[in-house]
């Protein structure tokens, strides 16, 4: 079977599944997690986007010209989804200046080891990384207030226009990709998936 981005979610169905459906959405969209269990989330997910930010950015350097855009325009979202998260931290009276717990940790170090690999590899990471939070918040939607604005952020149309096209980057890329790059570019998406599964469930280790 030829490798792409569909092919992993539907070869790992369950393991998708535990990615992208947890009690902390579930929890967020009834109105009944607690403020502190959000905002452990909040903090700790402003530690992961610096280190997503820096993850595009290697990615930047190495992507033939013609996906630059894309990339690009990933780059500015993040930067207003950095202020983004600034803000609601001090409205929060949140300390942002916070250690990541192990489960940041390792994904943040998942994510610089990704520099390592050849850009193939790189894409389909960064693809399987959005699509979890746009998957996510999509299918806990609508939000609630006051979540409806992190629904929104990572659930709008624009967004997932923005993961169909890194999908299709990912696609192209590692369809001359060999097959090593293929092997590595699976583990990573399971190495992924099961970060984004243990990320929601650092809200209750706060
Ligand atoms: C844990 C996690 N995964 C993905 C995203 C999307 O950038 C995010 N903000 N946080």
């Amino acid at each position: 079977m030829t490798l792409t981005c569909a092919s992993l979610i539907e070869k790992y169905t369950d393991i998708w599944r535990d990615a992208t459906v947890h009690p902390f959405l579930q929890q967020c969209q009834a109105g009944t997690i607690q403020l502190s269990q959000f905002n452990t989330w909040l903090v700790q997910d402003y530690l992961f986007a610096v280190e997503c930010a820096r993850m595009l950015a290697r990615l930047v350097g190495v992507a033939p010209s013609d996906h630059l855009d894309i990339l690009l325009s990933g780059l500015v979202s993040i930067k207003d989804e950095l202020q983004w998260f600034q803000r609601n931290a001090a409205t929060r009276n949140l300390d942002l200046n916070t250690q990541p717990q192990p489960t940041c940790r390792e994904y943040c170090h998942l994510m610089a080891s990704a520099g390592q690999q050849p850009y193939a590899v790189q894409a389909v990471a960064i693809w399987a990384i959005e699509a979890a939070y746009n998957q996510a918040w999509r299918k806990h939607s609508p939000m609630p207030e006051p979540y409806t604005e992190f629904g929104d952020r990572w659930g709008n149309s624009n967004f997932s226009a923005y993961v169909d096209e890194l999908a299709r980057q990912a696609d192209a890329a590692i369809a001359v990709a060999d097959k090593t790059q293929h092997q590595a570019a699976e583990a990573f998406f399971l190495d992924i998936a099961r970060l984004e599964r243990d990320f929601w469930q650092m809200a209750y280790q706060g």
